[in-house]
Order: structure tokens, then C-alpha cells, then sequence
């Protein structure tokens, strides 16, 4: 009976001593054995220990190949263990999320949460290397954050197959519910030289507009708002018929009449971010190129003012270059300005509908313009620029919207005398608006309907007194007997 205390004390005395020499050793060969050797010697103990070990690992690391994108794995199971990893993890970190009024809570690095699918039991960790060398003295220092799913090989078919599939699935929903859309530009200016160089700068995209708040007819509100809803839910038709997943929007109309305000209700309307491509600040057709390629799904293109910033011939000129080209000087800056950049028209056709437009899927193209009949016939044919939206001069209809929005009327005495004169002259729906805007604390929704017509009535006047010009200027050429073209006229009445 005495026996067996003192085996056990042997026991583990003969134990402590075999881990303290194992450790000696390990403390010897770390200090005194080259580095080769040493990871040669972890190679292989690792290699053994997965050899025996029951367990399979996965890492799903955050950037692979060229580093061009994140990858989209990577993304989709951040998103599964925001939610996931928020009630078990200890360490976590928070985000700014949607509208910037809440947090989102992910997994801090290094840290492990356990999940469950079908009775299986996984386990998620959040890791990252750094590598030790740096490759020019600029560059921050290299982390690559992976994460790793380790579970029992007896559930390998299950976790490969449907388990993943249910982490992706899930994670891409979450993460476009929490996505802070955002508003991109290739501005110049901002391109560091840094390993993550991306073309695009961006901010949050935070503009209030929806078609809601927008004057425009019913009729023509709801057609758009059909288009566009019926375009993102389209993807299987696109694939059926072999059409890239892409439509382009074409909305032209004079200055004010909401063009940029539509871009806006159609990217709340459909989450989706904004890439507002200034072309002036591209190079030439490769960089166009490299600029498409970085945009991702879910994304409207707009190049705005699309006339001012690529001739018909194809040959850039600066914005608003028409009306200076009188001046010599002017003109050899326009000149020297679009030495420099040469995208070509034909650049811009491949940038619309070439090979490169359909990766990433799931894109609106618009193109905005004050002029359309200035557009080469090959930039705006159906396939390119599928929907031609033309925003025009307000109506009653529009004005109904803007006095609910600004004035919180339905209806109003006076609505009928702004009827009238609505008929008789035309208003954008911005000076509307601007109407319509209370200009001190004191001003009432009356003082902002009269505001509104006495606007009118200075611009019924302005048209009366200009028509009353052009009339003149026929009458005096006719008795002059000379012969004056349309132009001449216009010109002699702007005089
Ligand atoms: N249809 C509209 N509905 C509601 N507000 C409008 C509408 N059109 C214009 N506005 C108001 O007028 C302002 C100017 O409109 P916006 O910038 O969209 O015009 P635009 O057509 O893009 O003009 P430009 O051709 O000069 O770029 C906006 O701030 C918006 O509040
Ligand atoms: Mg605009």
C-alpha cells in the first residue's frame, strides 16, 4: 500500500525532469542551430503532427494573386463572423457602420470563436503574418490577415460543401446590409505610393436624394424606378441571353433639372456605391482600362457632362472649351491639355461595352449632358446608353412634389395662379427649389409661393420682351430686303 504514492512521486518527478531537458535541449538547438535547420526541424514536426492530428484546417486569406482586390471569400466570411463572433468572442473590434450611426463588431486578430452547423463543431480564428522584410524602405510593413476553420475530419464533406456555402452565402448578405455605400473619384492627387494603390479615392456616400423627394411626372418616375428594379433583379435573364450584367443611362436636359440629383435616387434606390469618373484626369485608354477593372458590383459609373469632356473626333479639350476657343491664348492651353491625356473615343466605347465591362457584373453606366444632339450617334445608341431619360423644365406635377418637400403643402389658393404661369413659361425645377427655400425663420409658405411667383412673372416678362426683339429684327430685315439665316437672326436678337 505504500507502494503506490511513491511510484506516482517517481512518476512524476521522472516527467518534470524529461520536459525540463526537453526544453533545455529546445532552449540549445533555438540559440545555437542555424536558421535553416530550425525550420526545417518545424517543417517537419509540423508535417508529423498533422499526420496524426483528426483535424483539417482552411485559411482563407484576405488578398491573393497581384493583390489587386480583396478577396471576395475573404470579405464574405468577415461578414458571417461579424454577427457570429459578436456574441461568443471576447475581443472585438468596432467599425463605423451604416449611416454612420451604428458600430459593427467583428473579431479582433488572434481571436477564436466556436460555431456550430448540423451538430458539428468548427472553430473560427482571426490570424495574420507579417513578413520581416520590407521591400523598399516606403512601404509600410507587409500584414497578411487570413482567417483559419479548423473542425473534425469525420465532417469534411459536410463543412467543405454546405457549411461553406452557408458561411458565403450568409456573410455576403450581411455584408451588404451593413455596407456604408460610398462615393469614389479618380481625381488626381491622391495616388501614394503605397502596396494597397488603388486609382480611387472615396468618401461616404451620404446624399439624401431619393425618387421620392424628386419633381418629376409620375408617369416617368415610375418607369424609371420599374427599370432599375427590374434590372437588379435581372441577373439570370442577363446570363440566359449572353448580355453582360449592364445598363447605360443616358440623362440629358438643360443645367438644373436634376441629373446629378437622379444619380443619387438611383443609387439609394438600389445600394448601390458611386464611381464618379472625371475623364479630364485620365490618362489614355490603359488607364481607363485599369480604372474599370477596380471598379466592383453593385455600382454606378457616371461620367458627367460627357460632351464637355471627349470631342466627337475623339480628341479631349477642356470643359467649356467651346466658348473660349475664341481667345489665342485660351486655346493653346485647351491645346496643351489634351496633349497629355488621349483617351479616345473609341477608348471609351471599349471602356462601355467592351471585353473588360463585364467582370464584376451588376453595373450602371450614366453619362449626363446639356446637349445631346452634340453626341456622336456611336456614344448613345441602344446596347451603350440603353435608356435616354431626358429631364426637362418643371411642371405642375414636379411643383406639387417640391411644395410638399419644402413646404409641407398639398394645396394652396394660390396653387392655381402657379399652374397658370407654369404653362406659359419655363423654370427648372432649381429655381423652383430655390423659390421655395424659407430665406429667414419668420418666412411662412406663403411668402415662399409668392416668392416663387413673382419669379415667374419676371421670367414671363424676360421671354416676352425677347420674343418682342427676335420680332423685330424679321421685321427690320425683311425691310431691308436682305436675306438672314436662322443664326443671324438669333444673334441680331441677343443684341
Ligand atoms: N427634379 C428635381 N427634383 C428635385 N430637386 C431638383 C430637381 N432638379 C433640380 N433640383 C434641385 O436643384 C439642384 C440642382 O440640381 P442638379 O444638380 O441635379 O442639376 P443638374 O441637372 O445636374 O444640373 P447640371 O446640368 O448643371 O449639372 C439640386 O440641388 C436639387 O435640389
Ligand atoms: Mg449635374
Amino acid at each position: 500500500m505504500e507502494m503506490v504514492p511513491s511510484t506516482m512521486t517517481e512518476m512524476w518527478t521522472t516527467m518534470g525532469s524529461t520536459i525540463a531537458s526537453f526544453m533545455f535541449i529546445w532552449a540549445i538547438i533555438r540559440q545555437y542551430f542555424p536558421y535553416e535547420l530550425r525550420r526545417y526541424f518545424e517543417k517537419y514536426t509540423h508535417t508529423i503532427m498533422t499526420y496524426f492530428s483528426p483535424y483539417i484546417k482552411i485559411s482563407i486569406h484576405e488578398f491573393t494573386g497581384d493583390r489587386l482586390k480583396r478577396s471576395e471569400a475573404y470579405v464574405a466570411v468577415e461578414g458571417y463572423l461579424s454577427v457570429n463572433s459578436s456574441k461568443t468572442a471576447k475581443r472585438l473590434k468596432a467599425e463605423m457602420g451604416k449611416d454612420s450611426n451604428n458600430l459593427v463588431l467583428s473579431m479582433d486578430e488572434y481571436e477564436k470563436v466556436t460555431d456550430e452547423f448540423r451538430g458539428a463543431k468548427v472553430w473560427w480564428v482571426a490570424s495574420k503574418v507579417v513578413s520581416a522584410t520590407r521591400p523598399m524602405a516606403y512601404y509600410p510593413e507587409q500584414e497578411k490577415r487570413f482567417y483559419r476553420l479548423t473542425f473534425h475530419k469525420r465532417y469534411r464533406e459536410m463543412i467543405t460543401g454546405a457549411y461553406l456555402e452557408h458561411v458565403v452565402k450568409e456573410g455576403k448578405e450581411i455584408k451588404v446590409r451593413n455596407r456604408q455605400r460610398k462615393l469614389y473619384t479618380n481625381s488626381p492627387g491622391y495616388k501614394w505610393p503605397s502596396y494597397k494603390q488603388t486609382m480611387w479615392s472615396h468618401i461616404v456616400f451620404e446624399h439624401p436624394a431619393t425618387f421620392g423627394t424628386m419633381a418629376l411626372e409620375p408617369d416617368k418616375k415610375k418607369e424609371i424606378i420599374e427599370d432599375l428594379v427590374t434590372f437588379s433583379e435581372s441577373k439570370e435573364f442577363y446570363a440566359r441571353i449572353g448580355k453582360a450584367w449592364k445598363r447605360g443611362y443616358l440623362l440629358y436636359g438643360p443645367p438644373g433639372t436634376g441629373k446629378s440629383t437622379m444619380i443619387a435616387a438611383m443609387a439609394n434606390l438600389l445600394n448601390y456605391d458611386v464611381y464618379d469618373l472625371e475623364l479630364t484626369a485620365v490618362k489614355d485608354n490603359t488607364e481607363l482600362r485599369k480604372l474599370l477593372i477596380e471598379t466592383t458590383s453593385k455600382s454606378i459609373i457616371v461620367i458627367e457632362d460627357i460632351d464637355c469632356s471627349l470631342d466627337l473626333t475623339g480628341q479631349r479639350k477642356k470643359k467649356g472649351g467651346k466658348a473660349m476657343a475664341d481667345d489665342e491664348k485660351e486655346r493653346k492651353e485647351v491645346k496643351e491639355e489634351s496633349g497629355n491625356s488621349k483617351v479616345t473615343l473609341s477608348g471609351l466605347l471599349n471602356f462601355i461595352d467592351g471585353l473588360w465591362s463585364a467582370c464584376g457584373g451588376e453595373r450602371l453606366i450614366v453619362f449626363t449632358t446639356n446637349y445631346v444632339e452634340k453626341l456622336d450617334p456611336a456614344l448613345i445608341r441602344r446596347g451603350r446608353m440603353d435608356k435616354h431619360i431626358e429631364l426637362s423644365y418643371c411642371g405642375f406635377e414636379g411643383f406639387k412634389v417640391l411644395a410638399k418637400n419644402y413646404l409641407n403643402l398639398e394645396t394652396h389658393p394660390l396653387f392655381d395662379a402657379i399652374d397658370g404661369l407654369m404653362k406659359e413659361v419655363k423654370i427648372t425645377p432649381a429655381d423652383v427649389a430655390e423659390n421655395l427655400m424659407p430665406k429667414s425663420p419668420l418666412d411662412d409658405a406663403e411668402k415662399c409661393l409668392w416668392s416663387l411667383i413673382q419669379a415667374l412673372e419676371e421670367a414671363k416678362e424676360e421671354a416676352e420682351a425677347e420674343a418682342a426683339a427676335a420680332k423685330k429684327v424679321v421685321e427690320q430685315s425683311q425691310d431691308g430686303g436682305g436675306v438672314c439665316s436662322e443664326n443671324c437672326l438669333a444673334e441680331k436678337a441677343s443684341e
